[in-house]
């Protein structure tokens, strides 16, 4: 089985098409203004207008409300929506009731006792995304080119489907996928070559490390 990757915080069309060509499943679209990623709504519909077909477009928020989430949805073609944020479980379900689009939620973790915490989010998002806790103090809750303990999640189960994220790189996603069992992989500091500028041939790396890997049997 091939693994579906998903290629985040995209900014620029020959960077959209570097990940299509390539065969990322996703791309996506970060929406927080912090962030070296961020992109506006007008040229995200630009960009968004421009992925082919059966390539999943990604919109990344953090702790948004719903008057944006309502221009976002209005101006953009999306086929996901990703809280990276501290949304609950009762905002993750009232998001994915109102807005009509599959939800994909990030939760960070660092320890076992993050990895509880999960199983709340499992019962109501399409999607889970498990991500490197980010460090006390950080600027962004995500996208800080950070892995965590990768065995804190292997032989894990979860009721929908999930991704890994945190650092992974066309050097080490075999050894992720390896270790956690992992279908699906997400990036961004890791297609790039410096924050926020992403590098079409690290991309074409990236899919081609992460699709080049037998899966490993869950028993
Ligand atoms: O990428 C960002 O700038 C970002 C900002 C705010 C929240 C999440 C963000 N990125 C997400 O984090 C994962 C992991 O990133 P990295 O590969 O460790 O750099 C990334 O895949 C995005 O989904």
């Amino acid at each position: 089985m091939d693994i579906r990757v998903k290629i985040c915080g995209l900014r620029e069309p020959e960077h959209v098409a570097a990940a299509a060509e390539a065969g990322a499943a996703y791309v996506g679209f970060v929406f927080f203004e912090k962030s070296p990623r961020h992109i506006g709504v007008a040229a995200a519909r630009d960009l968004a207008l421009e992925v082919p077909v059966g390539v999943a477009k990604v919109a990344l928020t953090v702790n948004a409300d719903d008057a944006f989430l309502d221009q976002l949805v209005d101006a953009v073609p999306l086929d996901m929506l990703q809280l990276h944020g501290g949304e609950s479980p009762e905002r993750v379900a009232e998001i994915r009731a109102r807005f009509g689009l599959p939800v994909m939620k990030a939760v960070g973790i660092a320890g076992p006792e993050d990895v509880a915490q999960i199983d709340a989010y499992g019962a109501v998002a399409d999607q889970l995304l498990i991500d490197a806790k980010p460090p006390k103090g950080a600027d962004l809750p995500g996208g800080n080119g950070l892995a965590f303990d990768w065995r804190l999640v292997n032989r894990k189960y979860w009721p929908c489907p999930w991704m890994l994220a945190g650092g992974l790189t066309a050097a080490n996603v075999a050894e992720a996928v390896r270790m956690t069992g992992a279908r699906q992989v997400d990036v961004s500091s890791g297609v790039e070559s410096a924050p926020g500028v992403k590098d079409a041939g690290l991309i074409r790396d990236f899919v081609k490390a992460a699709q080049g890997q037998a899966v490993p049997v869950l028993r």
